[in-house]
C-alpha cells in the first residue's frame, strides 16, 4: 500500500526518533507522516486526556497509528505504578478508542515483560501462546493493555499488538542497560573517568535487537494490506545473551584496558534470568526476520556515546 497517513505517539522518544528516521531513510514514499496535535490549543495531548486524544485523531485521521508513548522504563513503573497504569493501560484505552472511532489500524509496542514467570516455565524462546505472567509493576502494565487490545479487536479494532524484547541503539538514554554501559567507556577512553566501570546483575540473559529491526516490524505491519485484528507478534532473535557478553562486546570494542566493578546501586535481583522469543509468527506473516548483528549494534551505541561525549562542553 502506498502513501499511507502514519501518526506516532510517543515520536519524541528513543523509538519514535528512530521510527522517523527510517520512514525518511528507507520509505519515504510509503508513508505520510501526520502530527499528533489537539487542535484545540495546537500541543501534544496527554495520552490520559480521553477528550484530547479524541480531538487529535479525529482530525489527524490516520490510517494507522503506531502507539509508542508510555512509561518505558521498568524501575519508573515501580517506582510509580499509579502513573505507569495510567500511561500504559488508560492511555492506551483512550488511543484504541479513538482509533476504532477513526476507523485506523492500530500498531501497538507491547513488551516481552508482560510474559513474566512464563520465561522460566519455557526453556525453548518463548511463542505467543505463552500464558501472560508478568513479574514486574511494568510488565502487568503491558500485559492488561495486551489483553485489553486483544477484546478490542474482536470488537472492530484493528489492532497488531507487538510484544517487543530488549532493543538498543543510537539515541537510546543511558537510564537502559546498552548505553549505560558505553557511556562510561567512553568517559573512559575520552580520560573523564577512572578506568573502571561499575555495572549491575551481569547474569540475565536477554534477546537483544536493534532498534532499526524492531521498527521495521511496526512498518511492515502499518503498511500490510490486511491485518487480521487482534494478532499478537513477538519481535525477538531467538537468540538471547547474557547481560555480560553485552558489556565484553563494548570492553573488547573500546580496547582500553577497564576494570569492571559491580554497584549495589545497579545491581536488581532478576527473577526472570533467561528472556527468549520465537518470531517464527513474525516471519511467517510479515517476512520479518532480524537482520542487524549484535556486534554492530554494541558499535554504534559506542560511537554513538563517544560522539556525545566529544560534543559536551569542557569548563
Ligand atoms: C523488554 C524491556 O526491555 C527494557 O527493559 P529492561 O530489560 O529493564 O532494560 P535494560 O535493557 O536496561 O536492562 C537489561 C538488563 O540489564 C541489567 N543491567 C545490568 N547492569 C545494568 C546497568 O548498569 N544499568 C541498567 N539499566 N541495567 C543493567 C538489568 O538488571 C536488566 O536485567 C525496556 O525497553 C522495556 O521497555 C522493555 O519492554
Amino acid at each position: 500500500m502506498s502513501n499511507r497517513r502514519l501518526l506516532i505517539t510517543g515520536s519524541q522518544g528513543f523509538v519514535g526518533r528512530a521510527l522517523i528516521e527510517r520512514i525518511r531513510a528507507s520509505a519515504p514514499d510509503r508513508f505520510e507522516l501526520v502530527d499528533f496535535i489537539d487542535p484545540e490549543n495546537g500541543e501534544r495531548p496527554d495520552i490520559r486526556d480521553k477528550a484530547a486524544v479524541e480531538r487529535a485523531l479525529t482530525s489527524a485521521k490516520p490510517d494507522a497509528v503506531v502507539h509508542l508513548a508510555a512509561i518505558a522504563a521498568p524501575r519508573q513503573a515501580q517506582k510509580d505504578p499509579s502513573e505507569a497504569w495510567m500511561v500504559n493501560v488508560i492511555g492506551t484505552l483512550n488511543i484504541a478508542s479513538a482509533a476504532r472511532t477513526i476507523g485506523a489500524r492500530l500498531i501497538w509496542s507491547g513488551s516481552s515483560e508482560a510474559y513474566g514467570n512464563a520465561f522460566n516455565r519455557h526453556p525453548e524462546p518463548v511463542r505467543e501462546e505463552a500464558a501472560l505472567e508478568p513479574m514486574s509493576a511494568y510488565g502487568a502494565t503491558k500485559s492488561a493493555a495486551d489483553l485489553m487490545l486483544r477484546q478490542m479487536g474482536e470488537d472492530g479494532l484493528q489492532a497488531v499488538i507487538f510484544r517487543p524484547f530488549n532493543h538498543s541503539g543510537p539515541g537510546q538514554s543511558p537510564d537502559y542497560v546498552v548505553p549505560a554501559f558505553a557511556e562510561q567507556v567512553a568517559r573512559i577512553e575520552a580520560g573523564l573517568q577512572d578506568p573502571v566501570i561499575k555495572v549491575g546483575n551481569l547474569e540475565a540473559r536477554r534477546d537483544f535487537l536493534h532498534v532499526t529491526d524492531v521498527v521495521d516490524a511496526y512498518l511492515a505491519a502499518a503498511d500490510a494490506p490486511s491485518i487480521q485484528p487482534g494478532a499478537t507478534y513477538n519481535i525477538s532473535t531467538s537468540a538471547p545473551v547474557a547481560i555480560a557478553d553485552l558489556l565484553n562486546g563494548l570492553l573488547t570494542a573500546s580496547g582500553h584496558a577497564i576494570t569492571v566493578e559491580v554497584d549495589p546501586a545497579r545491581y536488581f535481583p532478576n527473577k526472570v534470568v533467561t528472556a527468549s522469543g520465537s518470531h517464527d509468527r513474525l516471519k511467517a506473516d510479515f517476512g520479518w526476520s532480524p537482520k542487524i548483528a549484535i556486534g554492530d549494534m554494541l558499535a554504534e551505541v559506542l560511537d554513538d556515546q563517544r560522539q556525545r561525549i566529544a560534543a559536551e562542553p569542557r569548563g
